[in-house]
């Protein structure tokens, strides 16, 4: 059973396929009223109320997954997600359309003054010299971020007569020529825009992008808006601008502080607000509640999610293909960082044959998690792993050769430590499963599965009948035994299968066998 927090409104019908789930147990309750069962969450489902910080994380050591019914996830501390290894997912697309139209609805409502005009109506005045707007027709307008709502924002303007001028440095030509939209510098958009809508997210580079520099670049009279994410422009600075008349209006429908109180550009009679309303439609939260919901299911069901924040994204036909290999990957690191039992500090990863052809990225940060997980106490997996990794100075890279060995495919890992290096070589045989082919410099055949254990011994008979008669000895039950040598009377090894673990005193039985050198424990 998973047990999954809903702790803002989110749309119920949305969540009915969670609800309808005999896996899932759903409270919905704020944080703050779930203190006594906050460790207990294995799932957290939030809008933009709920701050998921580091301290409520810490709380919930049993948390895997975090769902953010919308878009932007600033309200997510995601580095200390990812730290824990907690999958951050988000519906980016479910609320684009709403976000789009009220973007427009604020530019109409700003343009036309309808807001200022409804209140003196309301107000028993019947003053229409007071409200004389401008079209938008003919108009430039300037779109700063060209994403999913920036280029839905172009579309309409399009429709409405309006020639759109961009800034996004990530859009290529083809995008916008397909758009019909100019692509320009920031400084362009800056000094040609009639009207200046902002639809990046909030990051180091966009806070405070437009601030006073750049809006003392803008046109005269430009009007501007913002209902992607407060702080995008700088509100204090606004304030000379709109004094001085350079600024005509401001259409506001996100805040650096939400809520934002006493505001001081609430004193403008040209500032419109709305209280982050963009995705507050009945259609965008029933489409944001259906998309995360569905992918907790998936998450819960071991499959691929497909818009996570903190992992590359896996669509279902990849997943299908990588998977058998994201677990061969995952044995090989196991079993790597447990015969290397001392520091490493680089990983080397080659993909040889078909494997090579696939999202190699995944494989190899499933084979990194494989690799951490006997060495550190947290949890570690394919989303926390590169920085675990790093944390700890362990350096990995991907290579990609044509030498398969004769096998279809290969995943070959190579660990390097202090003194010593170490390979290891797997493939996978489709209908028969996954297969150790090179062990430490010893052409082997064996399955990564279960008890294993290595022996490393000088080449000489009866070494197997030795071996077999101490485990024996100690009730243990050799299931399979593969044997490699090097050359005849030199290194060998064996590679047993067991029905059980073997404790210490075993392991010190076999060492004190004549010519044996190396006896480990392998759990794979
Ligand atoms: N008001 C509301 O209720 C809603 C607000 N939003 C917000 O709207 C914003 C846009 O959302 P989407 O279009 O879905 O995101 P998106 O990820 O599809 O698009 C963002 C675009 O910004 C561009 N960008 C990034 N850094 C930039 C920079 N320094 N300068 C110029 N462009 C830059 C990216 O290349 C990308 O094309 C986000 O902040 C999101 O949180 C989204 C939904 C509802
Ligand atoms: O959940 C909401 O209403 C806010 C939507 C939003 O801002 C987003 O999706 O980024």
């Amino acid at each position: 059973m998973f047990r999954v927090l809903v702790s803002d409104a989110i749309s119920e019908e949305g969540l009915a396929p969670l609800c309808a789930s005999a896996q899932i147990d759903i409270v919905q309750k704020k944080t703050t009223e779930a203190e006594e069962e906050l460790h207990t969450f294995d799932a957290l489902l939030v809008r933009s109320a709920t701050k998921v910080t580091e301290e409520l994380l810490e709380k919930m050591p049993n948390l895997k997954i975090i769902g953010r019914a919308g878009v932007g996830v600033d309200n997510i501390d995601v580095d200390a997600a990812t730290k824990r290894g907690i999958v951050v997912i988000n519906a980016p697309n479910g609320n684009t359309i709403s976000a789009a139209e009220h973007t427009f609805a604020m530019m109409a409502a700003l343009v036309r003054r309808i807001p200022q005009a409804h209140i003196s109506v309301k107000s028993r005045e019947w003053n229409r010299s007071a409200f004389v707007g401008n079209e938008l027709f003919g108009k430039k307008l300037g779109i700063i971020g060209f994403g999913r709502i920036g280029s839905e924002v172009a579309k309409r303007a399009r429709a409405f007569g309006m020639s759109v001028h961009v800034y996004d440095p990530f859009l290529t030509k083809e995008r916008a020529e397909k758009l019909g939209v100019s692509i320009h510098s920031l400084d362009e958009v800056l000094a040609a825009a009639d009207i200046i809508t902002v639809h990046t997210p909030l990051t180091k580079e966009t806070r405070g992008l437009l601030g006073t520099e750049n809006l003392a670049k803008t046109k005269k009279g430009v009007y501007l808006i913002n209902c992607a994410r407060g702080g995008i422009i700088d509100e204090q600075a606004l304030i000379p601008f709109l004094e001085s008349g350079h600024v005509a209006g401001v259409a506001l429908d996100v805040f650096e502080q939400e809520p934002p109180g006493d505001h001081p550009l609430f004193a403008f009679d040209n500032v419109i607000v709305t209280p982050h309303l963009g995705a507050s439609t009945v259609e965008a939260q029933l489409n944001v509640a259906t998309q995360v919901a569905e992918e907790l299911l998936h998450f819960f069901e071991g499959r691929p999610v497909t818009s996570s924040i903190n992992l590359p994204a896996l669509s279902k036909d990849v997943y299908e293909k990588i998977q058998a290999f994201y677990h061969l990957g995952r044995k090989l690191g196991l079993i790597a960082s447990q015969f290397m039992n001392i520091p490493v500090q680089e990983l080397s990863v080659t993909y040889a044959g078909t494997v090579a052809d696939l999202e190699t990225t995944y494989i190899t940060r499933s084979l990194l998690a494989g690799f951490l997980r006997p060495r550190v106490a947290s949890t570690v997996n394919e989303v926390n792993a590169a920085m675990v990794a790093k944390e700890r100075g362990i350096t990995y890279g991907e290579k990609f050769s044509d030498e398969t060995h004769g096998y279809a495919n290969c995943i070959s890992l190579t660990v390097h430590g202090e003194n010593k290096t170490f390979t290891i070589k797997g493939t996978h045989v489709p209908n028969y499963g996954d297969r150790i082919v090179h062990f430490d410099g010893v052409a082997i055949d064996f399955a990564p599965e279960g008890h294993l254990l290595y022996i490393q011994h000088q080449d000489r008979p009866g070494m197997i009948g030795k071996v077999g008669n101490v485990l024996g000895a100690h009730d243990v039950n050799i299931a399979t035994m593969q044997v490699g040598r090097q050359e005849a009377g030199g290194k060998a090894m064996m590679i047993l299968s067991l029905d059980k673990p073997v404790d210490d005193e075993v392991l010190q039985a076999l060492a004190q066998i004549d010519d044996i050198e190396t006896v480990k424990r392998l759990e794979a």
